[in-house]
């Protein structure tokens, strides 16, 4: 059996597309995150995972950190797939000091994807969410505006793919490391 496990949380597909290139190109096996036990994962010496960002919260983490402690000698590997972009690290440093304490912090790779959205599939609850951002990021003045507020407002409403397998190359190479 191979000894690395993907585990990952897609709403909409773009983090399941990266665990599968990922499980390809890694020869690793794939799980989605509600199909896997605690006692399965025991049994691999390295664990990859992978959660979409919503509203800066990482889909399906308690996967890893309610069982980091029996987890904790494995290679942790954990990867965001969101819309911003993934140049600026100071961006996600929040989101991972919200949901991993020090310790695992020290002991999990972080790595960060771009996803994608595409406004029609979107459920009614998320369509909200995006509208609530959309009126948020408008009442900045324009000097306020990063990045990813001007590229959400460009294409609010439309369909974004960013997903890219190049992304997963640095991954591919701590893994071997
Ligand atoms: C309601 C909502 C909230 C989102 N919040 C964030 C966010 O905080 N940061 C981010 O980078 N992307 C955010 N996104 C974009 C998703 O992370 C992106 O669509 C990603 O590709 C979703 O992964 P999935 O297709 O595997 O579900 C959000 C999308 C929706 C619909």
């Amino acid at each position: 059996m191979n000894n690395i496990a993907i585990v990952y949380k897609s709403k909409y597909g773009s983090t399941k597309r990266y665990a599968q290139w990922i499980a390809e190109e890694a020869k690793a096996d794939f799980f989605g995150c509600s199909e896997i036990e605690t006692k399965k994962l025991m049994e691999y010496d390295t664990i990859i995972y992978g959660g979409g960002l919503y509203a800066s919260g990482i889909a399906g983490i308690s996967t890893i950190t309610k069982n980091f402690e029996i987890i904790k000698d494995k290679k942790i590997i954990v990867f965001t797939v969101g819309l911003a972009s993934t140049d600026k690290e100071e961006v996600f440093l929040p989101i991972i000091e919200k949901h991993f304490s020090k310790e695992m912090r020290d002991n999990i790779k972080f790595f960060h994807l771009r996803g994608g959205i595409d406004y029609k599939k979107l459920g009614i609850i998320h369509k909200s969410m995006m509208a609530m951002m959309k009126i948020v990021i408008s009442k900045k003045s324009s000097d306020e505006l990063s990045d990813d507020d001007r590229e959400l407002l460009a294409t609010y409403g439309k369909k974004v793919d960013f997903t890219d397998k190049n992304m997963i190359k640095p991954l591919l190479s701590f893994l071997e490391s």
